[in-house]
């Protein structure tokens, strides 16, 4: 396995990983004008503090993972462990927000719900009964149909399968700011991102939004946000950039490897994946990533050793993800489909998360 942090002390030990950090910073790095310590120089220290990969990094994150993970107890009751909202489903895409929901549940949660469009909710049904599903997006009390369910859930996934449609992304234009009043955390994907690329300002600064764009979802955030393109050479220093201009939101691209970043610290991680590429392992990745989200913040960043929890939870979701494609080819070959990696989610769940 080749996962890894990028730190000042990571290769020689210690509790946990030294992951990148502003030096001698108790607050976010800043963008320059903000009068804060500048990316370059961020950066500058973490690169020249960089050691090799090693398993010690790889080992000393996945256990940060492990910290956050709440025992399973007979003395629980049913939504102690995580109730779920997936916010995306329209009349083109119902395969996004059934990966992401059913993820979700997989991995742990109790409770998973969809908010989606009514052309999508019966066949979201019909896919599972776990699920529970309203369709309310496209209802003109879109945004109050949603809001009266935010006190019984602990995390939003917005955008797998939201599609485009301006009336649906205005409505959850609202869901975004109810939630943002709230305090609830969310991870935005895919649509979800079209319309963060459009107004940067709904989640600017919001330290519980967990952003997970793929190249091209990056590339345009990019663009928006820090208006030129991103230096492909520097894909670090990029992600680094990208959050602190976002007031420091945490920002999972990814790809070849995930890189991670909350404006403050760096990691990679590499876990072995496979060539397989087919759609929707980017909603297994959101899905599991919302309930990893929870977990860490009841967690807090003691079980975390002073990582951000949301950093922690994002490698978690990486790492397992790449971990259910890894084992889901081994069996499958080229015919592996995000079904057959969510087949694999327990089995890869206790072999990265329960040695
Ligand atoms: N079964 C389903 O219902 C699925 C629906 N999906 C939904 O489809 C909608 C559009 O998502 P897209 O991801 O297509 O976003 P975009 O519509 O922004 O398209 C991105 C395009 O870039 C390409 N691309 C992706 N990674 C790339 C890379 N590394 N280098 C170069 N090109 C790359 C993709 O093939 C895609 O055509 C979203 O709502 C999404 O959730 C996807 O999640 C896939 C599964
Ligand atoms: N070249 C690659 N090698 C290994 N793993 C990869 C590669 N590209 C992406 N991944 C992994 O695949 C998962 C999904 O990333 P991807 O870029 O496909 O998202 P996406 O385009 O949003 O997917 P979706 O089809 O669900 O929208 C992530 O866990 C990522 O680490
Ligand atoms: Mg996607």
């Amino acid at each position: 396995m080749g996962a890894s942090v990028r730190g000042d002390r990571g290769a020689e030990g210690g509790a946990g990983p030294e992951p990148v950090r502003v030096p001698g910073a108790a607050e976010p790095a800043r963008w320059p004008g903000n009068g804060g310590p500048r990316a370059e120089d961020v950066l500058e220290r973490a690169f020249s503090l960089r050691k090799a990969h090693s398993i010690k990094d790889m080992e000393n994150t996945l256990q940060l993972v492990r910290n956050i993970i709440p025992p399973l107890s007979s003395t629980k009751h049913k939504g102690q462990d995580g109730r779920i909202g997936v916010v995306g489903g329209c009349q083109e895409y119902t395969g996004a927000p059934y990966f992401a929901a059913i993820s979700a549940l997989k991995v742990g949660a109790d409770l998973s719900h969809v908010f989606c469009a009514s052309a999508a909710a019966p066949v979201i049904k019909a896919y599972s009964p776990e699920l529970i599903v309203h369709p309310v997006l496209d209802s003109p009390n879109a945004v109050h149909e949603v809001e009266k369910w935010l006190p019984r859930l602990h995390a939003l996934v917005v955008g797998p399968g939201l599609g485009r449609d301006d009336a649906l992304l205005r409505n959850v234009q609202g869901i975004l700011e109810v939630s943002k009043a709230r305090d609830i955390p969310v991870v935005i994907d895919a649509d979800g991102l079209w319309l963060v690329a459009q107004q940067p300002a709904l989640i600017h600064g919001y330290r519980k939004a967990v952003l997970t764009p793929n190249h091209v979802e990056f590339s345009r955030l990019y663009d928006a946000v820090l208006r030129g393109p991103m230096d492909s050479d520097d894909s670090h220093g990029s992600v680094l950039r990208l959050s602190q201009a976002l007031g420091n939101v945490t920002v999972v691209q990814k790809g070849e490897r995930d890189i991670l970043s909350n404006g403050q610290q760096v990691l990679v991680c590499s876990q072995e994946g496979s060539s397989r590429r087919c759609g929707g392992q980017g909603d297994l990745l959101s899905g599991s990533l919302g309930v990893l989200v929870h977990w860490a913040l009841l967690a807090g960043p003691q079980k975390t050793n002073g990582s951000s929890p949301l950093l922690v939870a994002a490698f978690g979701a990486c790492s397992l993800t790449r971990q259910c494609n890894h084992q889901a080819f081994q069996k499958h070959g080229r015919s592996t489909t995000t079904s057959d990696m969510i087949a694999e989610v327990g089995a890869a769940f206790s072999k990265l998360f329960e040695t």
